[in-house]
């Protein structure tokens, strides 16, 4: 009698295997190498492609001495499955053996899924390419007779990057699931007929709930219940395997294959096919024993249900509950020297709520958002009131389903009404999420931009909300977007390692700097290399047109002059004001008008486009559907998204793909209190896996506080510098956060005595 064993593993198409060019002996293993084919011929057999593909099989066996001799080894041809762009592999090993581990090696080019694959597939987030498949039991496996009834199975699949993924619960537990598990495997001979449709799961489950007591107990925990339907040559079987991996159950069909609705009740199925009941640690695998005188295992592995919901390269989730967090209020006194002064914010002390994670295994992760000072106490207070979203969680668990967590943050039912989506509230929101992100990229080694760049397009995407934008962009366009540019992505990696990002600076033109500063600095930035040169305006014409004229001179009329209102007119004041300024040729006017008037900026940007002058604005745009209207209206030709004001990378992501959808550049917000640090991320990732092009894009630089972060952006010959470091880069270095927290740090009580600053008011001291 033949013992049997048959790995299934699913392949993107159709292969086929030709012939066995070789094989190789070992200990305990067998190598073989197979021309494949992955034709789209249904027919089971051979067939006339040209086209072969080599893939690597090794079999280990348990105990040497049941090593078959290498003619008893036979390839079967394999059946295209029909449903879906997913077929099987069987591989049929005869001659009795324990069997310890299976490994399908295969290499397999997976031209023929991009060029193929069904809708559902396209959505699958990784179409990898499938090195290794690991099935490991520990049991040994034994005659009929012996077998047992629990065993634990591991299976890892190996993808060619060498990374490693565990097939688990959090694959499945999802209604999906059922709707896209179909799939049919058929074999000629002897053993198996493999089939699931989800259409019979209904049946199934009626069928489950007339089922006794301790069946449903043992069989059916969980509500999700999937069947598959096996066939032998003696027998046929239904395998019910429930969700929560508890255990599963054979039974048998007497009738045609089709018709589910004649499966017998468990008892008689039992008994007729003598199939153990196995325990399973992973759900998408079943192992049967199969018809009399024949063991089959049949190992039934879904891999290319990687599926919608994405299969997140998530850290492992042990330790990853998140115990602690805590917020600071950290000020510094620049408006001590007018840094960073404009026409509204006229003394901002460069400020910003600081959050710190810790899980339980004391990994942290640090996000801020910046603020000028007063008012911080009140980003604070609103980080501690969203704490309970939080705290508690597995951080793991919140990356793998992260636009859930981003929409349960955002719009908690009570919460919302003192936001919605802006804000204070919508401010602590980002200081919580850059926390998570820092997380997620130092626990995988990586800094930010290179987290964001691994991704597969259906991964970075799953991290988005898409709900008020799929009318501009959908999560299905996000990710056609993301694919057009991945075959390049690591040509423009290496561009980025080599030649940095090109950055701007606003250093020197404050609204509060003298006009001998601003000579001062012109020069001094023009030998640090700078081409683009920003200016504050907006309070007086004649002010701004000297200022601007003298730093025009300064810098020559080869480089570029941007200048920013920062809001300070009305719509007509603003294209009257820009008129005036025109004949300084500057490439755009920043923030001329209420961060909130997307028509006004639509109206300004066409009565500046003759003069050749840009609307730049982002930095106040509350949320992600407020630049949905900005990049639809024409109200801005550059995108300024800042890395602290909207929710995290996850709505930053959506505003960038939309500006790529409707082609207008980004060029981030930076400057405040570790959003140089934060943006550079985002903008190398743009470049990586967007945009591909710096054309017209540029980072601003400020260079203010980036001593006080542990990895502070590094601009040289007016480029960003790569960031090295795992993480988002928005750890402060402790010595800042003893001096600068407000009220209490050693600067500020300082600062308090001498009389330069009045001392923290009744809110501020809350903090205290
Ligand atoms: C108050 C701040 O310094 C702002 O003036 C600043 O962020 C500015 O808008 C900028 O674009 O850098």
């Amino acid at each position: 009698m033949l013992n049997e064993s048959v790995e299934l593993v699913p392949v993107p198409n159709t292969m086929k295997i030709h012939q066995i060019i070789n094989n190789v002996d070992s200990a305990n293993s067998i190598s073989y190498r197979c021309l494949c084919c992955f034709c789209e011929k249904s027919r089971p057999g051979f067939c006339d492609c040209l086209n072969l593909k080599s893939a690597d099989l090794q079999t280990e066996m348990l105990n040497e001495k049941s090593i078959p001799s290498k003619t008893s080894i036979t390839v079967l041809a394999d059946i295209k499955n029909t449903q879906e762009n997913r077929s099987y592999f069987n591989l049929r090993q005869y001659g009795p053996f324990n069997l310890k581990q299976i490994n399908l090696k295969t290499d397999i080019a997976r031209k023929s899924l991009k060029e193929n694959s069904h809708d559902r597939m396209k959505k699958c987030s990784k179409k990898r390419k499938i090195k290794d498949i690991h099935l490991k039991t520990n049991k040994k496996l034994k005659t009929e007779e012996e077998s047992s009834t629990d065993e634990d199975m591991t299976i890892s699949v190996h993808d060619t990057s060498d990374e490693e993924y565990h097939i688990t619960d959090d694959i499945l537990s999802d209604d999906d699931y059922l709707d896209h598990m179909d799939y049919q495997l058929k074999e000629q001979k002897n053993v198996t007929n493999l089939r699931k449709i989800s259409d019979t799961s209904k049946i199934e489950r009626e069928k489950i709930e007339q089922s006794s007591h301790e069946d449903k107990k043992n069989t059916y925990t969980s509500k999700e219940t999937r069947e598959i339907n096996i066939f032998s040559n003696e027998n046929q079987g239904v395998v019910k395997t429930n969700l929560a991996g508890q255990s599963v159950i054979a039974t048998t069909l007497q009738d045609d294959e089709n018709n589910f609705d004649n499966a017998n009740n468990d008892s008689e199925v039992t008994s007729k096919i003598n199939t153990d009941i196995w325990r399973l640690s992973f759900k998408d695998t079943v192992l049967l024993r199969g018809a009399e005188g024949t063991i089959t295992y049949v190992i039934c592995i879904i891999i290319s249900r990687w599926r919608d919901r994405i299969k997140m390269p998530v850290p492992d989730r042990a330790g990853l509950k998140i115990v602690h967090i805590d917020v600071k209020d950290i000020r510094f006194p620049t408006s001590l020297g007018g840094h960073g002064s404009d026409a509204l914010h006229t003394d901002p002390n460069y400020s910003c709520a600081y959050v710190t994670i810790t899980s339980e295994n004391g990994k942290q992760g640090y996000g801020l958002t910046f603020t000028c000072g007063r008012g911080t106490e009140v980003v604070v207070f609103t980080v501690r009131a969203l704490k309970k979203f939080i705290l508690g969680k597995n951080a793991a668990d919140i990356f793998a389903d992260f636009a859930g967590f981003w929409r349960a943050i955002t719009n908690d039912s009570q919460m919302r009404w003192i936001g919605p989506e802006k804000g204070a509230v919508h401010l602590a929101v980002a200081a919580i999420l850059n926390s998570l992100w820092d997380l997620w990229a130092r626990l995988e080694n990586k800094p930010l931009w290179r987290l964001l760049v691994d991704m597969e397009p259906e991964e970075l995407v799953s991290t988005i909300d898409f709900r008020y934008i799929t009318d501009v962009i959908t999560k299905e366009e996000a990710i056609k977007l993301l694919k057009s540019k991945q075959a390049s992505k690591i040509e423009r990696v290496k561009y980025l390692l080599e030649n940095g990002y090109p950055a701007y600076t606003t250093q020197v033109g404050w609204l509060g700097y003298s006009d001998e500063l601003v000579k001062q600095l012109c020069n001094k930035y023009l030998n640090l290399g700078f081409t683009h040169f920003k200016v504050k305006v907006g309070l007086n014409l004649e002010d701004d047109y000297r200022r601007c004229s003298a730093v025009r001179k300064h810098i020559g009329e080869d480089k570029f002059l941007m200048v920013d209102a920062n809001q300070a007119w009305g719509v007509n004041e603003a294209i009257e004001w820009m008129k005036k300024l025109a004949p300084l040729k500057p490439m755009w006017i920043e923030e001329p008008t209420s961060p909130d008037d997307v028509l006004g900026h639509a109206a300004i940007s066409k009565a500046l486009k003759p003069y050749g002058i840009g609307v730049a604005t982002g930095e106040m745009c509350a949320n992600r559907v407020m630049f949905k209207q900005f990049l639809q209206s024409g109200g801005m030709q550059f995108c300024q998204i800042d890395s602290a004001r909207i929710g995290g990378i996850n709505e930053i992501l959506a505003v960038y793909l939309m500006a790529e959808k409707l082609n207008v550049k980004v060029c981030p917000h930076a400057g405040g209190v570790g959003l140089c640090e934060m943006v550079q991320h985002l903008q190398y990732w743009d470049f990586a896996s967007l945009s591909g092009t710096m054309e017209g894009r540029l980072i601003e630089y400020v260079d203010q506080q980036h001593e006080h972060f542990y990895d502070p952006c590094v601009v040289e010959n007016a480029r960003y510098l790569a960031p090295k470091l795992p993480g988002y880069s928005t750890q402060f270095l402790p010595e800042t956060l003893q001096k600068y927290a407000y009220p209490n740090g050693s600067e500020w009580q300082r600062m308090f005595k001498e009389g330069l600053f009045s001392p923290p008011d009744e809110a501020e001291l809350a903090n205290a």
